[in-house]
């Protein structure tokens, strides 16, 4: 065995929360930012990495708001139903195609939403308020200066900022990135996540298992929150409990995160941390936390590698607490969890440890946050069972029941830069 071996020896110390996050923080910063220039379409959801500027105005000219004519304002003065203003229809402007001259005293151009207005002319009077008698239109309305007329960079100015950097793109700032005739944008670039699924006794979804074989859950799991982090999920890998075919796949290039789920632990068939250990760094294994208590930290070259508890719940609250947090920041998003918080009394005690951080999930029932009762880290079932969790923190002992406390909740996400 290795100095760093410790295997079937347990834990002999572990690092606290605070200080795994500190560990990953620095180790996310230390790597550079790298963006890459993409097609418009493809970038909702991605991280803006430059600010967009517009080099246009819009709309690009005078235009008219609504279908009717476009007329001279003050000649409208007085015009109402009982006293209609009879102007000449001197001709037409459609949308892209103007009209070419200019509106003189008395004369009204019959005019288009979107259309350019007319040069003269200083406002639109809606259809509604008109009726045509041969080549004039009666108008009944008294229209002020610009009524009914988009002006020229009324939207968006030229030289002025449409996004910022940082934004996560909303459809609406995509759409308004296409308004000023931008077809690409530069981007932050998304982390490529390489799962490595370890463990002899896991059998895939939809094949056959013998007595003593479990169904492989976690990369179901990994591959929804990798996504949703804003991470690529570079591939997975099932991989046999064997040194040689784990160190393969943790030295493979591609990969910019990897995270390896099981073998996390001191058991004699528990691979990967030695192997992280020894082929870069893994200065983080064994968090004082419940679950996932074995997780492991750490880099080889610029991948940031995870090592995941096999347990599927332990899986989960890891993968939330630790690698989420390094794809979001490697993705140019926030590192703050990525879920909405409701405040709530707590309608039992939970029991903690002084020096520990606790992961449990809760009910919502009633406006209280009830703590589940059968919630060990193997019982997958209940994360689906609860609508969120609650973390307890390391300086607690444990919370009284009435205790206000923070739920996170599963399904409402909230994503930030
Ligand atoms: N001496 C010690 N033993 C253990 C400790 C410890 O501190 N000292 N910690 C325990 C805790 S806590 C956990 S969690 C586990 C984590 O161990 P591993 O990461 O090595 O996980 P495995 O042993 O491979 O698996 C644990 C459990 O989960 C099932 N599993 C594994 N992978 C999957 C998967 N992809 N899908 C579904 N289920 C999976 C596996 O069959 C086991 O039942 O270590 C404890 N031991
Ligand atoms: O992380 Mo293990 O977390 O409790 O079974």
């Amino acid at each position: 065995m290795s100095p760093q071996d410790i295997r079937m020896s347990g834990f002999q110390s572990r690092s606290t929360v605070d200080e795994a996050l500190a560990w990953l923080d620095g180790a996310v910063q230390e790597i550079p930012q790298q963006v890459e220039e993409i097609s418009l379409e493809l970038s909702h959801g991605r991280t803006l990495a430059e600010r967009v500027v517009s080099q246009i105005d819009v709309p690009g000219f005078d235009r008219s708001a609504m279908d009717g004519y476009a007329v001279i304002a003050d000649e409208t003065t007085g015009a109402s139903d009982y006293n209609p203003i009879r102007l000449q229809v001197v001709g037409d402007s459609m949308p892209s195609n103007g009209y070419s001259g200019e509106i003189r005293s008395g004369q009204a151009v019959r005019t288009m939403t979107g259309a350019p207005i007319p040069r003269g002319a200083s406002a639109v009077v809606p259809a509604e308020y008109t009726e045509v008698v041969d080549d004039n239109v009666l108008i009944s309305l008294t229209v002020g200066q610009f009524k009914h007329i988009g002006r020229t960079g009324e939207d968006i100015q030229i030289g002025g900022t449409v996004v910022d950097a940082g934004r996560i793109l909303r459809p609406q700032d995509v759409a308004v990135i296409a308004s000023i005739g931008q077809a690409k944008v530069t981007v932050r670039k998304q982390p490529f996540v390489r799962v490595i699924i370890t463990g002899n006794e896991l059998v895939r979804p939809g094949e056959q298992k013998r007595p003593h074989q479990i169904y492989e859950a976690n990369s179901s799991l990994l591959s929804g929150t990798i996504p949703r982090d804003g991470g690529i999920l570079e591939s997975v890998r099932f991989i046999e409990d064997s040194e040689s075919a784990i160190r393969n796949a943790l030295l493979e290039p591609g990969a910019d995160v990897i995270l390896v789920s099981g073998g996390s632990s001191v058991g004699a068939e528990d691979f990967a941390p030695g192997l992280v250990a020894r082929l870069g760094e893994l200065p983080i294994h064994g968090v004082a936390m419940r679950p996932s208590s074995p997780t492991g930290l750490g880099r080889i070259g610029n991948a940031i590698v995870v090592l995941l508890p096999g347990n599927p719940v332990s899986c989960l609250c890891a993968y939330d607490f630790f690698a989420g947090r390094a794809i979001r920041q490697l993705a140019g998003r926030s590192k703050s969890w990525p879920f909405r918080t409701i405040e709530l009394p707590l309608g039992r005690k939970i029991a903690s440890a002084i020096g520990r951080t606790d992961y449990c999930r809760v009910r919502v029932e009633a406006g209280k946050a009830i703590p589940l009762a059968i919630s060990g880290a193997s019982i997958l079932s209940s994360t689906t069972r609860a609508d969120g969790f609650v973390i307890v923190p390391a300086a607690s002992e444990g919370l009284p029941a009435e205790t206000p406390v923070t739920v996170l909740l599963y399904s409402e996400l909230f994503m930030t830069n």
